[in-house]
């Protein structure tokens, strides 16, 4: 398996995964827009459910003021009949009130007029923590009537235009002829440990309709003191948000003012739930302008997850490993294969070639066979007609085999065949000589581009003489000697091939004749 199939299958683990990865996030990502628009929706809910509680808190002072409207002299009673069939509904609503102006010049005659039924009344400011007789000042806008009076008790007769920021609220309801809230104040004198905010509508005498006449014809306020939690708390009762953690914002004059929170003291948020966090503006009201901050719940979240994400994640990359372990191993296996197919047709080429080997060597002597010698001999003939060069050829023919055979054994004459032929191929020193055996104890010695052929053909002869294996039955000499016919030749394309193997034979019959161990060269008879 080489390099570049290893990065490949690497390469495709790597798209493979990625691309599970890739499927897998994308569905994560619609998951999570779908929790998102669940969420905002939740939380959208809880706002209109708030803006709807704001708006009826302030119907309730309407309908109060219209009491006032239609009568120039309301009596307790009728305040608190009416108030208390408000109160029961709304829960949230901490008191209402109604909060004549008075000035400077009638406090004393309205300190009295209430003196009559509670002797200690007169019109109070705060002062640290104590409630002193309010100062001296044009206007008062004391609590006169409270509704439920039980637990309130403390505020009658306080005086709001003796807090800067309530005046600046309930001068600027009265220019405008609108209800107004101020911003969170605590109720601690209302004996409320909640934050809360009052919301002041001002009743006129008659119609007025320029400033300077509300100014004139201001008859005071119908003001309604609502609990901030209790406010948020009905509004979420009334819509499902469970798991999601709420803050209430006062963002008027770009100030923020933390109305209401149910964030948990202790709790830490981390990036997959602040990633949803969600602000929501409420409609202004009373010329406030509040926030709803939502974030969801760590379980709010897992609720809405699905698993198909992480499983498509997991199987997917699983089935990449899996396609690509199978791939590895068919790889490994046709890597196997080629190597075995390639070790099989080496070992064939060399059995061929051991073959082909053999099929040229004379199997007892170890040199060329008379096969070879026929082959070689046509190819040199092919070639020395094209080159005009010459070819010698010597035969060679041990003397009186026979009768060494017939002496010494046939194993010994097979020895004797074996050292006859090795000293021939030591005797011819060219690389391109070819030393066969020609048939039974007959020799032929191949010589291409060789015009001297009688020269080596005597060296063959002495050399095979000076052997000295002895040769005790031979009539010609105590050793073994050999027979020599030699002959050469340029061959044209006329030439007789066969013709200049039967001239050496010749040669070698005329040698025999003549006596053995001689060389004889054929002379054309
Ligand atoms: N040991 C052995 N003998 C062989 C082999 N091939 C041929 N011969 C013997 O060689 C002998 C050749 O004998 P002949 O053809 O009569 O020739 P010669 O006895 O050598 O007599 P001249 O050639 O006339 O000198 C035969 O007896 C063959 O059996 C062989 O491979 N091994």
């Amino acid at each position: 398996m080489n390099r570049f199939s290893k990065y490949i299958l690497f390469f495709s683990i790597l798209v493979g995964v990625g691309f599970s990865a890739y499927i897998g996030k994308s569905i994560y990502n619609k998951e999570s827009s779908a929790i998102e628009l669940d969420f905002r929706k939740d939380v959208d809910d809880k706002a209109a459910a708030l803006e709807r509680e704001i708006l009826l808190n302030i119907e309730v002072l309407h309908a109060i003021k219209g009491l006032f409207d239609s009568s120039s002299n309301v009596t307790s009673k009728e305040f608190s009949r009416i108030a208390r069939s408000f109160l029961a509904r709304h829960q949230d609503i901490q008191a209402l009130e109604w909060v004549p102006r008075v000035l400077s010049s009638e406090r004393l005659a309205f300190e009295e007029s209430l003196q009559t039924k509670i002797p200690e009344f007169e019109i109070i400011e705060q002062k640290i923590d104590i409630m002193i007789s309010a100062v001296e000042r044009e206007s008062h806008f004391p609590i006169f009537y409270v509704a439920p009076y039980a637990g309130n008790e403390r505020v009658l007769g306080y005086d709001f235009a003796s807090r800067e920021e309530t005046l600046s609220v309930m001068e600027r309801a009265r220019d405008l002829d609108k209800p107004l809230a101020t911003s969170s104040i605590d109720l601690l004198s209302y004996r409320s440990k909640q934050q809360g905010i009052i919301i002041f509508l001002p009743t006129y005498s008659g119609e007025p309709s320029t400033l300077d006449k509300r100014k004139e014809q201001l008859r005071g306020f119908v003001a309604g003191v609502y609990r901030i939690d209790d406010m948020f708390g009905s509004a979420i009762k009334r819509t499902s948000a469970e798991g999601i953690f709420f803050s209430l914002e006062d963002k008027t004059n770009e100030s923020i003012n933390n109305l209401y929170s149910n964030f948990p003291v202790d709790l830490i948020l981390d990036s997959s739930q602040t990633a949803f966090t969600y602000e929501k503006r409420l409609s202004p009201f009373s010329g406030r302008q509040w926030s709803i901050v939502a974030t969801p719940s760590a379980g709010y979240i897992t609720e809405r997850r699905g698993r198909l994400p992480y499983i498509i994640v997991i199987f997917g990359s699983l089935l990449v490993l899996l396609a690509v372990l199978y791939i590895y191993v068919l790889m490994r296996r046709s890597d196997w294969i080629e190597r075995e197919v390639k070790q099989r047709t080496h070992d064939l080429n060399e059995a061929k070639q051991m073959l082909e080997a053999l099929s040229q060597t004379d199997s007892l002597t170890k040199i060329a066979n008379r096969r070879c010698f026929d082959e070689s001999l046509q190819a040199c003939w092919q070639h020395a007609i094209r080159e005009r060069s010459s070819i010698g050829l010597i035969m060679i023919d041990i003397d009186h085999f026979k009768l060494y055979n017939d002496t010494y054994g046939h194993l010994a004459g097979d020895q004797c065949l074996r050292e006859v032929a090795s000293e021939l191929n030591q005797t011819m020193n060219r690389k391109t000589d070819l030393v066969a055996r020609y048939g039974g104890e007959e020799f032929v010695v191949l010589m291409p581009h060789t015009r001297d052929c009688i020269s080596p053909a005597i060296r063959c002869q002495t050399n095979i003489e000076q052997l000295s294996l002895p040769h005790e039955s031979s009539p010609t000499n105590e050793f073994v000697t050999v027979s020599v016919g030699v002959t050469s030749i340029f061959p044209n394309k006329d030439s007789d091939m066969l013709k200049f193997t039967v001239e050496a034979d010749k040669a070698l019959y005329q040698a025999k004749n003549s006596g053995r161990n001689r060389v004889c060269v054929y002379s054309g008879t």
